[in-house]
C-alpha cells in the first residue's frame, strides 16, 4: 500500500467515551478543511456492519470464541479493503472506533485465546496493516458499564452482557498492550471529564498530524 494519509485508531473498554470524543475530534478536524473519514469496527461498510450483527446479536449465545474471533478479523479485512485504504491511498485522515487491540483485548486476553494466536489470524486479514497512533481510552470497568447503562441510548449487546470479571481482563489486556507498544498507544484518562478528555486526546491526533 502507497500510504500518504494517516490511519488513528481509538480503543477502550465499554463506555469509554470513544464514540462521544471521536465525533467531536471529527467536527474540529473538518472545521479545519481536512478530509477525514470516520469509522468503527465491526462495521464501516455493509458487509462488515452485517457481521457486526451477528456477532453482537444477544442470542447468539452458543457462539464460540474462536469463531467470534474469526467474524472480527473478517469484518476487518473487508472494512479495510473497501473504505480504509482506498481513503488512507487518497490522502484522508482515517479515525476508526477500534480495530485490533480490541481483538487482542477482548478474543486474545479476556475470552482466553491468547494474544499470539489473535494476532497471527489478524495478521492475515490486514496483511500487518497497523495504525500510526492509538488511543486507549483507559477506564474502570464499573465507571464505563454505569455510563452505558445510565446515559447511553445504544442497545446492550453480547459482550456488555459479560461479567465483572471479563471487562477487568478487557481493560488489563489494554494495558499490557499499551505498555508493549508504547510507540504506538497512548493512553488517556477516560474518567476525566468530556472536555479534559477531549483536549488531550486532540493534541495526541495533532502531534501525528503535523
Ligand atoms: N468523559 C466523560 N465523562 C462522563 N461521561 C462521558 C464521558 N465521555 C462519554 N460519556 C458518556 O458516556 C456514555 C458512553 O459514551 P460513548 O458511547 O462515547 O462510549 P464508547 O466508548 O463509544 O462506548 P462503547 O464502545 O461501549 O459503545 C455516553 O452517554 C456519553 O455521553
Ligand atoms: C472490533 C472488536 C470489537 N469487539 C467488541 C467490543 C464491543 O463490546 C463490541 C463493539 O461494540 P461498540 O459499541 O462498537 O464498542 O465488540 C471485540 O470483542 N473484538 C473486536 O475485535
Amino acid at each position: 500500500m502507497k500510504v500518504k494519509g494517516k490511519f488513528i485508531t481509538v480503543e477502550g473498554p465499554e463506555g469509554a467515551g470513544k464514540t462521544t470524543i471521536l465525533n467531536r475530534i471529527v467536527q474540529e478536524l473538518k472545521n479545519r478543511g481536512m478530509d477525514v473519514v470516520q469509522t468503527r469496527e465491526p462495521g464501516g461498510i455493509a458487509i462488515a456492519e452485517q457481521i457486526r450483527s451477528v456477532i453482537l446479536n444477544k442470542e447468539n449465545t452458543a457462539m464460540d470464541a474462536r469463531t467470534e474471533a474469526l467474524l472480527y478479523a473478517a469484518a476487518r479485512r473487508q472494512h479495510l479493503i473497501e473504505k480504509v485504504i482506498p481513503a488512507v491511498e487518497r490522502g484522508a485522515v482515517v479515525l476508526c472506533d477500534r480495530f485490533i487491540d480490541s481483538s487482542l483485548a477482548y478474543q486474545g486476553h479476556a475470552r482466553g485465546l491468547g494474544m499470539d494466536e489473535v494476532a497471527s489470524i489478524n495478521d492475515f486479514a490486514t496483511n500487518g496493516m497497523m495504525p500510526e497512533l492509538t488511543l486507549l481510552f483507559d477506564v474502570s470497568p464499573e465507571v464505563g458499564l454505569a455510563r452505558i447503562y445510565r446515559h447511553n441510548g445504544r442497545e446492550v449487546n453480547r459482550l456488555d452482557l459479560e461479567g465483572l470479571s471479563f471487562h477487568e481482563k478487557v481493560r488489563e489486556g489494554y494495558l499490557l498492550l499499551a505498555k508493549r507498544e508504547k510507540g504506538r498507544i497512548e493512553v488517556v484518562n477516560a474518567e476525566k471529564n468530556e472536555e479534559t478528555v477531549f483536549q488531550e486526546a486532540l493534541e495526541k491526533i495533532e502531534k501525528v498530524l503535523r
